[in-house]
């Protein structure tokens, strides 16, 4: 499934924002249709394809570029770089879930923005304001995830049976300290979404502070806790973490790695 019109790539590249210093990956570049508009922007662009024969033509397409490399290999194994990097990509929506865990569910991961097409309804899922699970809201919580607008399916060939979303991703400036604590806290919320806030964070805070620190941050601390905005939990993480009295739990080893898939125990 490829795009049809330059207008999606160009404007995706544009709402990027990149310029000489960013190094960005485009995953599943196919024809180079985003590849193209990428190295118009000066960054540093590594295209990484799987298919051999796209991977030839995009050799050949782009010899000239010195600031393009294309990289044969699976997008779900391929090293990500060891420097900040974004990422402008059509992805393959068959790999859509796997590319975001790596991208988004780490800790240490160095993705710092995202400029992606993913189908439409995920895309909804995944910048509601109240996620439907503790993998939406952990990604939610240390990103800041907008739809930007709706791709009609007649924008690709072949075309899909559903439409597609530009979704923008942008890195949010949550420390580690923050998300130990955050990782408790959601991991608390979503294993009993309709127990009172108070009560969930009662159980890991002492009970005053956890009232205190609730309606400082607007929120009604009998709201079920799954109820209550991401915003709101990010910003209760925060203030405790601020708080050296409290001491969250070491996160879990599946979230240092590149492939860590979000699990509550
Ligand atoms: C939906 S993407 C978009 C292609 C192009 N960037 C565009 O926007 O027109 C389709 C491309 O992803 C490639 N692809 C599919 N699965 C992949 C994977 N696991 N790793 C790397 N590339 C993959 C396919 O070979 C195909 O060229």
């Amino acid at each position: 499934m490829h795009l049809l019109s330059g207008r999606v790539a160009d404007r995706l590249v544009r709402d990027a924002g990149l310029g000489r210093d960013d190094l960005v990956i485009d995953f599943g570049a196919g024809p180079g249709s985003i590849t193209a508009p990428l190295a118009g922007t000066g960054s540093r662009v590594l295209a990484v394809e799987r298919d051999e024969a796209f991977v030839r033509a995009l050799r050949r397409r782009f010899a000239d570029q010195p600031r393009v490399r294309v990289v044969h290999d699976d997008l779900r194994r391929v090293r990500l770089p060891g420097r900040d990097f974004a990422v402008v990509a059509s992805i393959p929506f068959a790999v859509t879930t796997p590319l975001l865990r790596r991208l988004l569910t780490p800790v240490p991961s160095r993705l710092a923005r995202a400029d992606v097409v993913v189908e439409w309804g995920l895309a909804r899922r995944l910048t509601a304001a109240r996620p439907r699970d503790l993998e939406a809201a952990w990604w939610a919580a240390r990103f800041d995830l907008r739809l930007v607008r709706r791709i009609p399916a007649s924008c690709f060939t072949p075309a899909p049976g559903v439409d597609a979303a530009h979704l923008s991703i942008r890195r949010s400036p949550v420390d580690r300290r923050t998300q130990a604590v955050l990782w408790t806290l959601l991991g608390a919320v979503y294993r009993r979404p309709d127990t009172p806030a108070r009560h969930v964070l009662g159980d890991l805070v002492a009970h005053r502070l956890a009232h205190r620190v609730l309606r400082a941050h607007g929120t009604d601390p009998a709201t079920p806790a799954g109820e209550v905005r991401i915003g709101h939990w990010t910003a209760v993480a925060t203030t405790l973490a601020g708080d050296r009295a409290v001491s969250p739990p070491p996160l879990p080893r599946a979230l240092g790695s590149g492939h860590g898939r979000v699990r509550d125990r």
